[in-house]
């Protein structure tokens, strides 16, 4: 069941000097979102992820097009309306935006405040996101005591505490080292798995993505170059886009700059052999290539693991007549993606 349904989304903003041309944020954007989701929006500085996210909980106005929250189309709705939509949207930052004046019991209180809950229904809300992040000993604390890490998990139990359906996080961890993120993102799971809320990732990470995302949009210049399921996109990226992206955190496709050191230390043809789970086999090219007669030393590699699905490339230098390899190249590339460097 979709969720948040955005259709043919154009946000553009005044151009920066008179006269200029208008700044296109988001450009024909169209993302559905399905409930219980955890779907990861990806793009570099500028990208329009954020622009995106601020579409989303109304914060702004789009320019042209639909956005659906939770079955109601948002665009139109008059400013009264979108607070009881914005109710069922949480939001987590960077920099956590958490009140320094107010302890963390009372940072956590705040929405339920704002929605005019009774106190005590305020008390055991509290109490129980307190116990739900682990923070139960930090309540009376301010978060001037807190790690960046405990910051994070008061706005995610603010955040979560009027119950909402989704979760919006925009670099929800790009403040925190890799092991506070490493917690973060395992409580974002619960969060996700243990409680039923969509969650939306907004981040220039793919880390991140591949840790915790079940499905990636990859942005560019405001419009979305690549969708899918996370581990279709990190194994075989179709836009060079995604590929860039892909490429940082994938481990055993060499850079260019390897393919040369790799030339000047081994003889032969340096051909790199991808391999998916379920649909190709490394010990079949092997086979493939002694069938053939065709020397082969590993040369650089890696198997990546996405959610207990594994991908990865093997570099071997290729030995041989010309003839041989090009022949049992092109058979095995009927069954893997074979990249030979040139
Ligand atoms: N209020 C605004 N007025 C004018 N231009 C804006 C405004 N907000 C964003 N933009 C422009 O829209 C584009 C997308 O910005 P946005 O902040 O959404 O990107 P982003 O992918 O979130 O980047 P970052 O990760 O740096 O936040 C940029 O070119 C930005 O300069």
């Amino acid at each position: 069941m979709s969720i948040v349904t955005l259709t043919d989304v154009v946000k553009s903003y005044p151009p920066a000097q008179k006269g200029g041309a208008p700044v296109v944020a988001i450009d024909s954007v169209s993302l559905d979102v399905q409930k219980g989701d955890v779907y990861g929006i990806i793009g570099y500085s500028g990208a329009g992820k954020s622009t995106l996210v601020r579409l989303v909980n109304a914060l702004e106005k789009t320019t042209s097009g639909s956005i659906v929250v939770d079955g109601r189309e948002i665009t139109t709705l008059p400013e009264r309306e979108l607070r009881a939509v914005r109710g069922d949207i949480g939001m987590i930052f960077q920099q956590f935006n958490l009140f320094n004046s107010k302890t963390v019991a009372k940072n956590i209180a705040y929405p339920l405040e704002v929605a005019g809950r009774p106190a005590a229904e305020v008390r055991e809300r509290v109490a129980e996101m307190l116990d739900f992040v682990g923070l139960s000993d930090k309540a009376r604390n301010y978060p001037d005591q807190l790690s960046g890490g405990q910051k994070q998990r008061v706005g995610i139990a603010r955040a979560l505490a009027t119950s909402p359906a989704i979760l919006l996080a925009d670099e929800a961890t790009s403040a925190l080292d890799p092991e506070t993120t490493g917690e973060v993102l395992a409580l974002l799971e619960r969060v996700n798995r243990e409680l039923g809320v969509t969650i939306i990732l907004i981040t220039h990470e793919m880390d991140v993505i591949r840790s915790l995302a079940t499905k990636v949009a990859v942005m560019d210049s405001g419009r979305i170059v690549e969708r899918g399921d996370v581990f279709d996109v990190f194994s075989n990226p179709q836009e060079a886009a995604s590929a860039r992206f892909v490429q940082t955190v994938v481990q055993g496709i060499p850079t260019s700059a390897e393919v040369d050191a790799l030339r000047a230390r081994h003889t032969g043809r340096i051909v790199t052999f991808s391999f998916r789970d379920g649909d190709s086999s490394q010990a079949q090219v092997f086979l493939d290539l002694a069938a053939a007669g065709v020397g082969f030393e590993l040369v650089y590699g890696g198997i990546n693991d996405i959610r207990g699905r594994a991908f990865g490339h093997l570099t071997l230098a290729l030995t041989g007549t010309d003839a041989a390899i090009d022949g049992v190249l092109a058979r095995i590339s009927e069954r893997s993606l074979v990249t030979e460097a040139n």
